[in-house]
This record gives structure tokens, C-alpha cells and sequence, in this order.
């Protein structure tokens, strides 16, 4: 069911504090109603959407130091709705039913960082073809109680961004995500967005400098982009133009704001005098965004699983039914026939023991399951298929976790061999061309040489990682064929043999997807790559066009323009090396799964490009074609890394030497 849902706005003051009660400032604002009776109206019945199987969002909004800190994250003593609302929802749960993943990120001068993993490094944002936005590698933690909840929020919050500022002793310099979903039988069920924003700050009044300054542009340049967003959604009107595009966070909330999301912003503000324009500005946003509406689907109908739950369920009937059967019929029977005799009655209540014990006795190849004679025997074949089912779904699940490491670990691998590269072409080529006698650059050679070593150890790291998980995922492969077979000797009806087909496509399709996305992931990469080597190009370009549209008068006016333009051109074939690279990449997880199942990479293959664009057959035909062509990357490429690497087989890391002035110029026409 699709609803409409108007974005709930909430605004909350904070009390006066010591510094601007000494300040003599004058309290311009006052609260109306209780704080307490806000949240019971607003985030709190939030809950029961997100159980009822929908997302929604709660984003705390506002100037530096009022408070928004504080109302999401809180203090030891008084946590913040991250805490609360977690705990709430956990307490709406059946655990039994329903498992909680946490995943905490922030966003620190538009770099996105694992606030729950510190070693995950750089994360990146991507789309997927419906909009979807993702961030692979994020990880994901399970909240089984409340206890582990606050565990994990401290240890994520410890990590967070803080630096003192003169408007706020603890300010927030990064804006904090965390998202909490919902899975019921392993699939997203509903999801909750809990975001601390960072706080807007005019510079007079911060007196931030430096790396607080450049901090703090980065806050404000993403707030004006969410504002930017608010103001375009607020307008309602049809085909107006959003741009989500300008900010990460702009991205990530693309779905809060504009999608399929219940939402709800708390504007914070402060009741002084001296904050009265920023107190202002926030209550204009606040109003606008009381406009904004979005459209609310639960993401998974009770449809969506129901061959699946009609299978089961008639699974546990005809179970429960032959069990019966046993009990009233021939219990004397059965347990005469029980070597353990101790134990027969209460087989039904525990399935497993039986289970055990009946394995020991019957080998289900050799007789196969119809072969016993005794209805509790076919009890037994339906309680040992039961179990086996969990097994099954528990190593699927353990499977999908390493197809995500792959995808990190070849992610990371990518960015790093790419900026190695770079700066190998940059070293070959300066020896090269016996550019030593210039003393100029030195530093910067031996900087990039220790960068290129540093590189090659991660990259041997990353290697072995990929061996590890690669042999991992092959033992989980031959668990679940060993499990899949003792499954299908057991199964004695059609619903079971659907169930069993039913759960290992999900395995293949999970693999097949993995696999897609982690080859549209380098994808981007690449692109990201290349568009950072057109700008540069194009402002070579227009350095040159000035250059030649202007007035030369032999003035050093032009001096200047003359000097940025020299050091572009000499820096021209470093620009140029990514545009040289557009081979599509076949990611680690694609790889593998080619090597361990062809036929199904060919059909996730087909998939990808029939629904990236809307194709004809005829030219679906001509891409298998080309497919033919594709090349393999394969990373990390460890050879080479002496003086005979090839010069410009390059492309640009995000690390990359990217201010003019450093790199040394190469004179060389481009290869
Ligand atoms: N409702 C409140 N009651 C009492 N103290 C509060 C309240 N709200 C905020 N404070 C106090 O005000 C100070 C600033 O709050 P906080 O750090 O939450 O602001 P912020 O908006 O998150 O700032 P920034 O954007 O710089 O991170 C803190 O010392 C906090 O304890």
C-alpha cells in the first residue's frame, strides 16, 4: 500500500546556557508545549511504522551548539533518540521473528567513514538502477538487546568527529548516520534513519581558522545543498527539478526527503538573543520543509514471500499432523522400536535429539527417505528436512557476508593499484628523462616512491585476503551442495523440493547481484576518475583560451597566467592516462563467480545489461558479442614496480598528486 505522508516538523529550545547568561543575553524564544508531549507526537510513533514494514527517517536540524547533539546522540545519563528509539523498537519486536542490524557512518568533509569499523577505510555512495543509494563495504552490526545497542552507539560515537569550537566546547564537525533495519527470514523488512547533523556556522562567529574553517565550509556547502533540497521539495509543484547530486548528504537522504520514507525533523534552536538571525533562518527552513510531502510503501508485501511461507507452513502441518498420528497410534510402538527408550516421548518437542539419533541408525542415501515403514520415522525425515533448512539459510547468509568482504577488499584494491600506477608513471617517466640534476623535486620523488612502497605491502595485504575469503566461499559452496543434497533425499513432497529449489536460488541470485554491483561499483570508480582528469583538461583548456583571447601588452600581467599554463601542459599526459582506460573491469566477485559458475554469470551478466539500458534482442545479441572482448582486471597487479613499469599504462587514485605546483612536469608527447 502506497500512502502519502507530509514530512512532521518539530522544534526544540534549549535552556540558556552559563556563557550566554553571562553575556547578559536576553531570552527571545519560547517553547509552547512540553518537550515531552513533541516526541510522544512525533518520533515515537515512528515504531510502529518501521515494525509495520516501513522506513523513517528522524533528522535533528540546526545552528552550531543548540542542542541537536544532544537530543539525538545525549549523554550518559540522558541518552538521545538514537538510544531510545532503538530501545523502543526493539521492545516492539519479537526477537524470534525479527533480527536488528545496526550501521552507524558519518560524513566528515564529504568523506564517508565506517563509524563501527575504523579500518574500513574510505567508503563511496552509489546508485544503484532503481535510485536505490548504497554505500558497499558499511558494515553492519547485530543489536541483540538493548545493553549491546548502547554498546555499540558509545563505540560509534567515540569515533565521531568532535572538536572544540568558541560556539560549542564539543561541536560535531561530521554529520552522523545511523541506520537500524529491520530483516524478517533475511530480508530488509523496515529501516530507521537516525541523523545528527552537523551544525550550520557563520564564520565571524565561530572565529574558526584553518582546518576548522575548511571544516566548516564543508558543513555549511552541505547544508546549503539540504536547504537547496528543502526549498525544492517544499514547492510541490509537479516536474520540478531536485538536485540530490550536490552533497553526499544530499544522496543519502534522497529517500528520507523526497522517497519512500515517514519523516520527521526536529529544527533545534536557542533561546538567545545573540543567535537571533541563525534562530530565524532555521525557523524559515523548518516551515518549509512542514511542506514537503513523501510517498510511503511498506518495502516488503506480505505477498512478496508467500510461496514461500505457504510451503513451510504446509511443511509444519503435515509435520504436526503425522506427529499427532505417532502420539495417538503407536507411541508403545515407537518406543519399543527406540534404542533409547528414555528419550522417545519427547522426540516432537525436541527435534533435534531424534534427529541425531535416527542419523545415526539410517543412512537416508542408501534407503532413502520413503523406505521407513513407521509414520515416525516420516516425522523424523520432516524434523531433520527442518533443520537441515536452518543450516542451509545460516550458511547463505555467512556466504553473503564474505561476497561483501570480496567487494571491499576489491574496492579498496582498485583505488589503491589505480593511484600506485599513476605514481609509477610518474616515477618511471622522470627517470626517464634524467630530470635529477633538478633538486626542485626531489622531495616529492621520494615521497612518491615511500607512497608507492606503502601501496605495494597494502596491496600484497589485500591479496591475501581475497585468497583467504575466495577459499572460504569454496568450502561454504560445498557445504551448502552437501546440505542441498541430504535435503533433497529427504524431501518428500513437492512443497519441500520447491523450498529447497526456492532457497538456493536466493543463494545464486545474492551471488549474482553481489557480483553486478561490485562490477558497477569499479565502474564508477573509473568514471569518478576520468571526470576529475576532464576537469583538469578543461581548465587547461581555458587557462589556454585566456591566454590567447587576451591582450598581450609585454606587461607581467600575464605572468601569472603564463606560469599556471605551463605547468598544466607539462602535466597534460598525467591528465590524459585515465581517459586512455575505459576497458568495463570484471570485478573479484564476478571472477569468482565465473570461474564457479559460468552459465549463472552469463545470465546475471544479461540481467545487468538489460536493465541498465532497455535493449532490443537483436542488440542484446550484439552486446554478448562484445562481451566476448571484455577485459579482465585483474588486481591487485603486484609486477612491474621497477624502473621498467610501464609509463603510462596509468590512471589517477583519489590520493593522487592533485595540486599543480607539486608534480614534476614531463615534457614527453604523450604515448
Ligand atoms: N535541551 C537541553 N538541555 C540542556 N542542555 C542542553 C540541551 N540541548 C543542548 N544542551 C547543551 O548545549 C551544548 C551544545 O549542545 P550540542 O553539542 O548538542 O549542540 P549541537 O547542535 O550538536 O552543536 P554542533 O552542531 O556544534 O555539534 C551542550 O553542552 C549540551 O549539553
Amino acid at each position: 500500500m502506497t500512502t502519502n505522508s507530509q514530512l512532521t516538523v518539530a522544534v526544540r529550545i534549549r535552556p540558556l546556557n552559563d556563557i550566554e547568561k553571562q553575556r547578559k543575553s536576553i531570552q527571545c524564544v519560547h517553547p509552547l508545549d512540553n518537550q515531552e508531549e513533541v516526541h510522544a507526537a512525533t518520533t515515537a510513533p515512528l515504531m510502529d511504522f518501521v515494525v509495520a514494514g516501513y522506513n523513517a527517517t528522524v533528522f535533528a536540524y540546526g545552528p552550531t551548539g543548540s542542542g541537536k547533539t544532544y537530543t539525538m546522540v545525549g549523554q550518559e545519563k540522558r541518552p538521545g533518540l538514537m538510544m531510545l528509539l532503538t530501545r523502543d523498537l526493539y521492545e516492539k519486536i519479537n526477537p524470534h521473528e525479527f533480527t536488528v542490524y545496526l550501521s552507524y557512518l558519518e560524513i566528515y568533509n564529504e568523506v564517508i567513514r565506517d563509524l563501527l569499523n575504523p579500518n574500513a577505510g574510505v567508503l563511496d555512495l552509489l546508485e544503484d538502477e532503481r535510485g536505490n543509494v548504497q554505500v558497499p563495504g558499511l558494515s553492519r552490526v547485530k543489536a541483540p538487546n538493548t545493553s549491546r545497542i548502547m554498546q555499540i552507539l558509545q563505540e560509534g560515537n567515540s569515533r565521531r568527529t568532535q572538536e572544540p569550537t568558541a560556539a560549542n566546547k564539543n561541536s560535531s564537525r561530521s554529520h552522523a548516520l545511523l541506520q537500524v533495519t529491520l530483516y524478517k527470514n533475511s530480508v530488509q523488512h523496515g529501516k530507521l534513519f537516525l541523523i545528527d547533523l552537523a551544525g550550520s556556522e557563520r564564520a565571524s562567529q565561530t572565529q574558526n581558522r584553518g582546518k576548522r574553517l575548511k571544516e566548516g565550509a564543508a558543513i555549511n556547502r552541505s547544508l546549503l545543498a539540504l536547504g537547496n533540497v528543502i526549498n525544492a521539495l517544499s514547492t510541490g509543484s509537479k516536474g520540478r527539478y531536485v538536485n540530490y547530486r550536490d552533497s553526499k548528504l544530499t544522496r543519502l537522504l534522497k529517500d528520507s526527503l523526497g522517497g519512500n520514507s515517514k519523516t520527521c525533523m526536529i529544527a533545534h534552536v536557542t533561546p538567545s538573543s545573540f543567535n537571533y538571525d541563525e534562530t530565524y533562518n532555521t525557523l524559515v527552513y523548518a516551515n518549509r520543509a512542514k511542506n514537503i510531502t513523501t510517498r510511503i510503501a511498506q518495502n516488503r508485501p506480505a505477498s512478496a514471500d508467500q510461496q514461500y511461507v505457504e510451503a513451510i507452513k504446509e511443511m509444519q502441518k503435515d509435520a504436526l499432523r503425522k506427529s499427532n498420528m505417532v502420539h495417538a497410534v503407536s507411541s508403545v510402538q515407537l518406543s519399543s522400536k527406540d534404542s533409547d527408550k528414555s528419550s522417545s516421548t519427547s522426540a516432537d518437542r525436541e527435534p533435534l535429539r531424534p534427529i541425531l539419533k535416527w542419523n545415526n541408525s539410517v543412512n537416508p542415501t542408501k534407503n532413502g527417505p520413503t523406505s521407513s515403514s513407521n509414520s515416525g520415522g516420516n516425522n523424523r525425515f520432516a524434523s531433520l528436512f527442518n533443520a537441515l533448512k536452518g543450516q542451509y539459510l545460516a550458511n547463505t547468509e555467512k556466504q553473503h557476508k564474505l561476497r561483501e568482504k570480496l567487494l571491499k577488499a576489491n574496492h579498496e584494491a582498485y583505488d589503491v593499484e589505480m593511484s600506485r600506477m599513476s605514481k609509477m608513471a610518474i616515477l618511471t617517466a622522470w627517470e626517464k628523462h634524467n630530470k635529477e640534476a633538478d633538486e626542485k623535486y626531489s622531495d616529492v620523488i621520494e615521497r612518491l616512491k615511500v607512497d608507492v612502497t606503502d601501496q605495494e605491502t597494502r596491496l600484497a595485504q589485500l591479496h591475501e585476503l581475497r585468497l583467504k575469503i575466495e577459499k572460504a566461499l569454496r568450502k561454504g559452496e560445498e557445504v551448502g551442495k552437501s546440505l542441498e543434497s541430504r535435503m533433497r533425499a529427504l524431501a518428500k513432497d513437492p512443497n519441500q523440493k520447491e523450498v529447497i529449489d526456492f532457497m538456493l536460488k536466493m543463494g545464486q541470485i545474492d551471488a549474482e547481484k553481489m557480483a553486478i554491483f561490485s562490477d558497477s561499483a569499479l565502474q564508477r570508480l573509473r568514471l569518478r576518475k576520468q571526470e576529475n582528469s576532464l576537469q583538469k583538461i578543461q581548465k587547461y583548456e581555458q587557462i589556454a583560451d585566456k591566454l590567447i583571447n587576451s591582450d598581450d601588452d609585454g606587461s607581467n600581467d600575464h605572468e601569472k597566467d603564463y606560469q599556471e599554463y605551463r605547468i598544466f601542459k607539462n602535466q597534460l599526459n598525467y591528465h590524459l592516462i585515465p581517459l586512455r582506460r575505459d576497458a568495463p573491469i570484471m570485478s573479484w566477485n564476478s571472477q569468482f563467480l565465473a570461474r564457479n559458475q559460468p552459465n549463472e554469470l552469463q545470465n546475471a551478466l544479461d540481467l545487468q545489461m538489460s536493465n541498465t539500458f532497455s535493449i532490443n534482442d537483436f542488440q542484446l545479441e550484439e552486446q554478448k558479442k562484445k562481451r566476448k572482448s571484455i577485459t579482465t582486471v585483474h588486481l591487485p597487479r603486484l609486477t612491474n614496480t621497477g624502473a621498467g613499469a610501464p609509463e603510462v599504462q596509468s590512471d589517477y587514485g583519489t590520493d593522487a598528486p592533485s595540486t599543480i605546483v607539486k608534480l614534476p612536469p614531463i615534457n614527453a608527447s604523450p604515448v
